[in-house]
């Protein structure tokens, strides 16, 4: 007996170490084997007049751009006489782009701007440069090291509310275009511009106007570059180089209101539970409960996997072994913040009121969750998730707001337009490496679906792991070299887009 459990013992341990090995194996070869997703940048053609520099004029303009208070507060609230200057504000700095006889331009749902410059090839179809004239409201003014409306030069630095969120976008792009027109360029394909006025509120009155007009003109959009992901610098462990993101799709939201009504009363007799206990317990409950980890299942791994190559020996091993490695990489991205936010759908506790005076049981408390979804999951997936560990049916929940996650648009080489944004952002940034991603936060694009399948979100700065916070928070700027680098990479952008959508290089037929 005790010889046939040691045969079985041995058999088994020998299996396993088979086992091991193999696995050992195929990590190790794949590692030595990933393919590289990155191209070489194409060869440099620049010239001294090939070139937007980041003149006096150029900067006043940018510094003009950022003293306008354009605050968008809530959906519906904002700051329509700012808005309104501002669009004088842009009209008056672009003569040439307004005195063109190839410029339409429409004010759209009162503040929102579309500009529409007409291509000399009417069979391509267009494409559009979006970014919004919003800003979020200030807050602790006090910790900024210059006012954040002054638009101040510091250091190198332009500070200001709306620096990367995302007045470098909209002045860049009228800059670029402002640049070609004035050398007498006509594009060949159509190209559109549009700023919405109330992206920090969703959009609702003006991306989604924008929209609809389009729509009924018919128009259906080559592909959209809206603000988004930068170039980090640091952002990826394991990567020394610069890595620029691009949004190839982003995380759906919902807004829940929870309330409790319950009896109020005088506080020297309160019953067990109140209003705001009960509603306490239940934010508790979703706070303790965060939604499944799905790492793994979507753009999050091919981002890793896009990069693999260039990563150091460990995390190269990881990122090539996604199969194996996964849970691994779920579990570390996890820990943070950002990282946490592209592993699953988070639950942000934003607001919480309740009570009017201390010696009363307020009767009513009502909080607000801000959940932001994976793309791998839906609206109807985190409600039911919700439901279920609030339990309780005195919490009453409603939905105030929702937008399912976005659809995942083309990338990669087998994509000629993500091809041609690889290259274009390689011209500005020719030591980066480019990698899918998808946007945690969201943006005008939500409204742009039905124009076009080939949506991307990507924004050409340098953002380092400390300026995160920076993104609508204290002390927000961009450096007059990344502002540059925003005009230039748009000058790049439009003057690519009349080149055939790329073709032999990658092996693809030429498309409109
Ligand atoms: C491993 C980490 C890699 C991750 C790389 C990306 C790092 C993210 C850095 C920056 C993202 C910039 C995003 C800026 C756009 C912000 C858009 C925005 O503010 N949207 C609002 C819209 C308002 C609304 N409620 O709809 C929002 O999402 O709240
Ligand atoms: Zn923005
Ligand atoms: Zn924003």
């Amino acid at each position: 007996m005790a010889r046939g459990i040691r045969y079985f013992l041995s058999v088994t341990l020998k299996l396993l170490a088979v086992m091991l090995a193999s696995v050992l194996m195929i990590v190790v070869t794949r590692t030595a084997t990933f393919p590289s997703y990155q191209t070489s940048p194409p060869a440099c053609e620049e010239s001294d007049d090939d070139f937007i520099p980041a003149d006096k004029e150029r900067l006043a303009r940018f510094t003009s751009a950022i003293q306008l208070q354009t605050v968008s507060y809530e959906r519906g609230v904002g700051t329509p006489q700012e808005l309104v200057k501002f669009s004088q504000f842009i009209q008056e700095s672009f003569p040439t782009i307004h005195g063109s006889p190839m410029v339409r331009r429409d004010v759209v749902g009162n503040y929102s701007l579309l500009y529409r410059v007409e291509g000399s090839d009417a069979s391509l179809q267009p494409y559009m440069l979006a970014s919004h004239l919003d800003v979020v409201p200030v807050a602790e003014e006090a910790k900024w090291v210059a006012p954040p409306f002054s638009g101040e030069l510091k250091d190198g630095y332009i500070y200001g509310r709306g620096t990367i969120d995302a007045k470098h976008s909209l002045m860049g792009s009228l800059e670029a275009l402002q640049f070609l027109l004035s050398r007498g360029h006509q594009p060949k394909r159509t190209l559109y511009l549009a700023f919405g006025h109330d992206e920090e509120t969703q959009g609702h009155f003006g991306a989604k106007v924008i929209s609809e007009v389009l729509t009924q003109r018919g128009e259906k959009i080559k592909f959209i570059l809206d603000e988004g992901t930068p170039v980090g610098d640091g952002l990826l462990p394991g990567v020394s180089k610069p890595v620029a993101f691009i949004g190839v799709a982003e995380k759906g939201f919902m807004t829940l209101h929870l309330e409790v009504n319950e009896e109020g009363g005088h506080a020297s007799m309160p019953k067990p539970e109140s209003a705001i206990g009960i509603l306490s317990k239940a934010i508790s409950k979703l706070e303790n409960n965060p939604h499944p980890n799905m790492f793994g299942t979507g753009v999050e791994a091919r981002m890793l996997e896009y990069v693999a190559t260039e990563m150091t020996l460990p995390y190269r091993m990881l990122s090539s072994n996604l199969w194996l490695f996964s849970p691994l990489v779920a579990w570390v991205y996890s820990k943070k913040p950002q990282t946490n936010a592209m592993a699953r759908t988070t639950t942000a506790l934003t607001r919480f009121n309740a009570g009017v005076k201390d010696n009363v049981i307020s009767p009513e408390a009502v909080a607000v969750i801000d959940h932001r979804i994976h793309p791998m999951s839906s609206v109807e997936e985190v409600m039911e998730f919700d439901l279920k560990v609030i339990n309780d049916p005195r919490v009453n929940v409603k939905v105030k707001n929702s937008r399912p996650p976005a659809p995942i648009s083309p990338y990669g080489k087998d994509s000629p337009t993500y091809m041609m944004l690889q290259e274009t952002i390689q011209q500005i940034y020719p030591d980066a490496l480019v990698t899918p991603t998808f946007m945690v936060a969201t943006t005008d694009t939500g409204h742009y679906w039905n124009l076009s399948n080939a949506i991307y979100r990507f924004s050409p700065y340098v953002m380092t792991p400390s300026d995160l916070a920076r993104l609508h928070g204290v002390n927000e700027r961009i450096s007059v070299k990344d502002y540059e680098r925003v005009m230039n990479f748009y000058y790049h952008l439009i003057v690519n887009m009349d080149k055939p959508l790329e073709t032999k290089r990658h092996g693809h037929e030429d498309e409109l």
